[in-house]
C-alpha cells in the first residue's frame, strides 16, 4: 500500500506557494517530470535539519551527510523512508495502545513531548518554564521520565539534538566536530549508553540522559544553552533486543571492547578539546567496567569528571554526614557509622572510596586511619557479601572485601545475603546503588529494626523510580518515623498520621554536578581535583540547617537547586584558587579571583549565570 496518495488535493494557496518555490530555483522531487533531478540547497548543517522542506532526518545517506556537513548530527543508522514512517507509526499507535491497556503513567511521556517541542521552538521560553516549575518538571526532563524516554527513543526521536560519534567515524572525528554550529561550547555531557540509569544497555538511545543532564546544567547552573553539547559515542550495543530491532537508530553491532573501544573515546576527546580547549566533559552512564578506567585515563590531562563515580560520591557523603547530624551527633562521629552498601558498580565503589577517605581525614588523615576506616563497610553485590574469599574479585571492590576470619566471628561468610548481613551487622546506614527495585525487602527492613543506631538511615539511591531499593512508604511503615530516608528519584513525603510527616529526600547527583561544572568553568582550572570535589560535597553537607536536619530533611528541595548550585560552584572555585589550579575565565584573571572574599566569589558566580530572558536581536551580514 502506498504511503502517500498521489491524489491528494492541494489547496490553491499551497499550489501557488509550490509554484513560487519551483520558479525561485528550488526544485523538489515530488514533480513527476523532474524525477531524479537534484534539489539545490543553499544551506548546510543544522539549518537543513531544521528546515522541514529539506529535512530527511535519519534517511540522509552517508554521502549526503558528508556533502552537507551533517556527519555527527544524526544517529548513525541510515534508515529507508519506509522504516522512518514505520518508526513514526509505532509511536503514534502507542498512544492508542496506552489508552487501551493503561500504562503506569501515560502522562509522563506526553508531558515530555510537549516540553521537547517547546525546547525545539524556543529555548528561552523552554528554560523559563523549566526554571519556574523545576519541582514539577525536573522529574519529566530528568529521572524518572528521562529513563522512559531513552527506552522509547526510536519512536520519540524527532529533531536531532547533540552529536553522535560512532565507531564508523574513526579517523573523521577531528573534522566532523566542526559540523557543530556553536563556536563556543562550555559543557559536554557524553555517554556511550552502556548503563542508562538502572535500565542497562540502551545503546544510542541513551543520548536522552545526556540531554536531560544538560537541561539541569542550564536550569540549575545557568550555563548558556547555546554552549552545551550532548554527545553519544556509539560503539554498538550488547542489548539483544536493540540488535534485532529494525527501528533501532544506532549501529547494529556488538559493542567494541578493549583497545578498539578506547581508541574511539580517545579520538573523541582529542577532537572536542582541539576545537574547544576550554570545554568541560562530564562522563555519564558508562558501564563501571569503563567508567573507572576512562576516569583514570583522562582526569589528569583533561577537564573532565565522571558524574556517576564522583558526583554520586559527593552527594552520598553529604547525605551520610546529614544522617549523623540527624542523630543529634557531631559530623566528626561519622567514622563510627557502620555502613552496608548494596551494589559495587561505578556508583557504589565511588561512594565507598569517598566515604572511606572522608572517615580517614576525620581520624587523622594518615595511613593507619585510612586502613582502619575500611572496617566500617560491608559490601554486598549480585553474588552477596564480598570477602577476600571471592574468586575473580573485581579489583575496584578488592579494598572493601572483608576478611574471612573476621566475618566468621561475625557469623557471616563469602556471598552472605543482604538480609543476613543486615541481621549480623545491625548497621547505622543501608545504602543501595544496585539498580534492583525492591531489594530492601520487608525482611531486610525488618532486620534493620535491630540497628544499633538511634536513627537508622536508608538510602535507596537507584534510578529510575521502579529501580529504587524500596519506597519511602514501605520504609516508614516498617521502621516507623525515626529514620532518615533518601531516594535517587523523587517520591512524595509520607503522611504518617497525627500530623507527622516522613520526609523523603532526593539523594541525587543533580545537587552536585551542575555546581562542579560551573565552578570548574569559572575558576578556569584545567583539571578537576579531588579537593574541588570534596569542597563541593562539604558545601552541600553544610547547606541544610540544624533544624531541617533534625526533622529528617538532609537534602534541599529541588526548588532551591539554583541557589545550592551557586554555593557549590563558589566552593569549587575557592578550592581551585587555594590549590593554585585556577587560571581565570573570560576576562577574570586568577590573581583577581585570589583576592575575592567568599561573598564576592558567590556574586561572581551569580553574575555569570545565564538567565532565560529574550535579548534584543540585531541583523548583521557576515
Ligand atoms: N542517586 C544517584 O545520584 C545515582 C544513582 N545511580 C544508580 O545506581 C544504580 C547503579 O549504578 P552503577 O553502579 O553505575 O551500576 P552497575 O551496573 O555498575 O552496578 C550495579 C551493582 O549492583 C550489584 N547488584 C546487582 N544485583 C544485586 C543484588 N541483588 N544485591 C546487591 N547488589 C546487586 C551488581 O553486582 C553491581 O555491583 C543505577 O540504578 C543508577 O541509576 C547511579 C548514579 C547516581
Ligand atoms: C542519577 C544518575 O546519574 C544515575 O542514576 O545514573
Ligand atoms: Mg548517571
Amino acid at each position: 500500500m502506498p504511503i502517500f496518495s498521489n491524489h491528494v488535493r492541494l489547496s490553491s494557496s499551497l499550489l501557488q506557494r509550490l509554484k513560487r518555490h519551483v520558479t525561485a530555483g528550488v526544485h523538489r522531487s515530488f514533480t513527476t517530470t523532474e524525477g531524479n533531478r537534484p534539489t539545490i540547497v543553499h544551506k548546510r548543517s543544522l539549518d537543513i535539519l531544521h528546515d522541514p522542506w529539506f529535512n530527511k532526518g535519519t534517511a540522509f545517506s552517508m554521502t549526503e551527510r558528508d556533502r552537507l556537513d551533517l556527519r555527527g548530527l544524526l544517529p548513525p543508522n541510515v534508515m529507508s523512508p519506509n522504516l522512518q514512517i514505520e518508526r513514526f507509526m509505532v509511536d503514534l499507535k502507542r498512544l492508542q495502545v496506552q489508552a487501551r491497556d493503561g500504562p503506569s503513567d501515560p502522562n509522563a511521556l506526553a508531558k515530555w513531548r510537549i516540553l521537547n517541542r517547546l525546547h525545539d521552538r524556543n529555548e528561552t521560553m523552554y528554560y523559563k518554564v523549566l526554571i519556574a516549575n523545576i519541582e514539577e518538571y525536573a522529574p519529566v526532563v530528568y529521572t524518572p521520565t528521562v529513563g522512559l524516554v531513552c527506552q522509547n527513543y526510536s519512536g520519540l526521536f524527532r529533531r536531532p539534538r547533540g552529536m553522535y560519534f560512532s565507531a564508523e567515524d574513526r579517523g573523521e572525528m577531528m573534522s566532523m566536530v566542526y559540523n557543530w554550529p556553536a563556536e563556543q561550547v562550555d559543557m559536554i555531557v557524553v555517554t556511550d549508553g552502556s548503563r542508562v540509569l538502572g535500565l542497562g544497555d540502551l545503546g544510542v538511545h541513551g543520548i536522552g540522559i545526556a540531554i536531560g543532564k544538560l537541561d539541569l546544567y542550564v536550569a540549575a547552573a545557568g550555563i548558556n544553552p547555546q554552549r552545551v553539547l550532548p554527545v553519544m559515542i556509539d560503539v554498538g550495543t550488547n542489548n539483544g533486543k536493540l540488535l534485532k530491532d529494525p527501528l533501532y537508530l544506532g549501529l547494529q553491532q556488538h559493542r567494541l571492547d578493549g583497545d578498539d573501544y578506547v581508541a574511539v573515546v580517545d579520538e573523541f576527546m582529542e577532537a572536542v578539546f582541539t576545537r574547544w580547549p576550554n570545554v568541560i566533559v562530564q562522563f555519564e552512564d558508562f558501564q563501571s567496567k569503563w567508567a573507572f578506567k576512562l576516569l583514570q585515563r583522562y582526569r589528569n590531562t583533561y577537564r573532565m569528571f565522571n558524574d556517576d563515580v564522583q558526583g554520586t560520591a559527593g552527594v552520598a557523603i553529604a547525605g551520610l554526614l546529614g544522617a549523623v547530624r540527624a542523630q543529634g551527633r557531631p559530623m566528626i562521629d561519622f567514622p563510627k557509622q557502620k555502613i552496608v552498601v548494596a551494589g559495587a558498580g561505578s556508583a557504589g565503589i565511588g561512594v565507598l572510596n569517598a566515604a572511606r577517605k572522608t572517615m580517614a581525614r576525620m581520624l587523622g588523615n594518615n595511613e593507619i586511619a585510612y586502613e582502619s576506616a575500611k572496617s566500617q563497610f560491608w559490601v554486598v553485590d549480585a553474588k552477596g557479601l564480598i570477602t577476600e574469599g571471592r574468586e575473580n574479585i573485581d579489583p575496584d571492590a578488592l579494598p572493601f572485601a572483608r576478611n574471612l576470619k573476621e566475618m566468621d566471628r561475625q557469623g557471616l561468610r563469602e556471598g552472605a545475603s543482604l538480609v543476613e548481613v543486615v541481621k549480623q551487622v545491625k548497621p547505622d546506614v543501608l545504602l543501595g546503588l544496585s539498580a534492583v527495585g525492591g531489594l530492601f525487602s520487608k525482611e531486610v527492613l525488618e532486620a534493620l529494626k535491630d540497628s544499633t543506631s538511634t536513627r537508622p538511615a536508608i538510602f535507596a539511591m537507584s534510578n529510575p523510580t521502579k529501580n529504587a531499593e524500596c519506597t519511602p512508604e514501605v520504609a516508614f511503615s516498617i521502621l516507623g518515623d525515626n529514620i532518615i530516608f533518601a531516594s535517587g528519584s523523587p517520591f512524595r513525603d509520607v503522611d504518617l498520621g497525627n500530623g507527622r510527616i516522613g520526609h523523603c529526600n532526593q539523594g541525587n547527583n543533580m545537587y552536585l554536578f551542575p555546581g562542579i561544572g560551573l565552578g570548574t568553568l569559572l575558576s578556569g582550572s584545567r583539571v578537576i581535583s579531588d579537593g574541588m570535589l570534596q569542597a563541593a560535597a562539604e558545601r552541600l553537607a553544610a547547606y541544610m540547617s540544624d533544624d531541617e536536619v533534625i526533622q529528617g530533611i538532609i537534602f534541599p528541595s529541588i526548588s532551591r537547586i539554583r541557589d545550592i548550585t551557586q554555593e557549590v560552584a563558589a566552593a569549587v572555585i575557592k578550592e581551585a584558587v587555594e590549590e593554585d589550579l585556577a587560571e581565570g575565565h573570560n576576562g577574570m584573571d586568577a590573581r583577581e579571583l585570589r583576592k575575592f572574599s567568599q561573598n564576592e566569589i558567590v556574586e561572581y558566580v551569580k553574575k555569570n549565570m545565564w538567565n532565560p530572558e529574550y535579548p534584543t536581536l540585531v541583523y548583521k551580514q557576515d
